[in-house]
């Protein structure tokens, strides 16, 4: 199926979202696109588990996710969070669906290390069936990034990870991180574009640091597949339907950045 845009919101910036974004989204749709949201929530996890007196502790980015923490990690992410919102994109008169990467088995993963790490989750396979017969009745699927193996185990996800996987296995045309900053920043400025092997160059230099790193992670993952750049953008300004123009910043490969700028 071809259209189709994955767009990441992470938690830094769902309670910048404005209705216009929301409106943008379903715009989109009515243009023909059929945008697939991937939802992340970190925030409201660590508050969560914070009022519920759990601790927890990321280990080189990831939340290590003990039973409890993977309890109130689903709470949060396909309750709260997923069903906020679904509400506010059908507040902007879109129809949409909210789902875990765990239903229909859309997003199986294997523990990435159950030692160290305990339920966390790195993507294997993409089932897009249900996607694609949620698109073909003009819904708008919501997917909060929880996976599952092939026991039925639960497994948290990076929802940066989950997006790029999603986006993959949907052979989406367009893969946009909406962040809370104007996309990858060096010496204060947001880069129009960057190559995959200027990414290398920023992690190494210490540029790209913390929350940035499982997003490129994921984007150049990505750019391995059939997406000719990914988009990092910030959710205070961006508006997705037509001539609106995305701003923020284009990841390629070092070959292809002159054909897609
Ligand atoms: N070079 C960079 N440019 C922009 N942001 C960066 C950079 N390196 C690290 N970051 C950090 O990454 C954060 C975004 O990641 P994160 O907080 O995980 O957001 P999200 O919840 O949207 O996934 C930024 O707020 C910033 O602190
Ligand atoms: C394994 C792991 O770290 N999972 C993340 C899932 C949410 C997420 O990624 O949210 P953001 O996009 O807001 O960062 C977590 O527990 O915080």
């Amino acid at each position: 199926m071809s259209g189709i845009v994955v767009i990441k919101c992470g938690g830094s910036t769902l309670s910048d979202l404005s209705d216009a974004f929301f409106h943008s989204i379903v715009q989109l749709k009515q243009e023909g696109k059929h945008p697939v949201l991937v939802h992340g929530g970190g925030p409201d996890i660590n508050r969560m588990l914070e009022q519920l007196s759990i601790k927890s502790e990321f280990v080189e980015g990831l939340r290590k996710t003990t039973t409890d923490v993977l309890e109130t990690v689903e709470m949060v992410l396909c309750g709260r969070v997923n069903k906020k919102l679904v509400k506010r994109t059908q507040d902007s008169a879109g129809l949409a669906v909210g789902l875990a990467g765990c239903d229909a088995n859309l997003l199986m993963v294997r523990p990435v290390d159950l030692d160290k790490l305990g339920f966390v989750g790195e993507p294997i396979s993409v089932h897009t069936d249900l996607i694609h017969s949620l698109i073909e009745q003009d819904l708008i699927p919501i997917i909060a990034p929880i996976g599952v193996d092939e026991d039925g185990i639960h497994y948290n996800v990076n929802a940066d990870t989950a997006a790029g996987a999603i986006a993959e296995g949907l052979d989406a045309e367009e893969l946009v991180f909406v962040t809370d900053v104007d996309g990858i920043l060096k010496d204060g400025n947001a880069l129009d574009h960057v190559t995959d092997h200027e990414v290398h160059q920023y992690i190494d230099q210490g540029v790209i640091y913390g929350g940035m790193i499982p997003k490129v992670r994921a984007a150049l993952k990505s750019l391995n597949g059939s997406l000719p750049f990914v988009r990092i953008v910030n959710g205070k300004h961006a508006l997705f339907a037509a001539g609106k123009g995305l701003k923020g910043t284009k990841i390629t490969k070092q070959a292809t950045i002159e054909s897609v700028s």
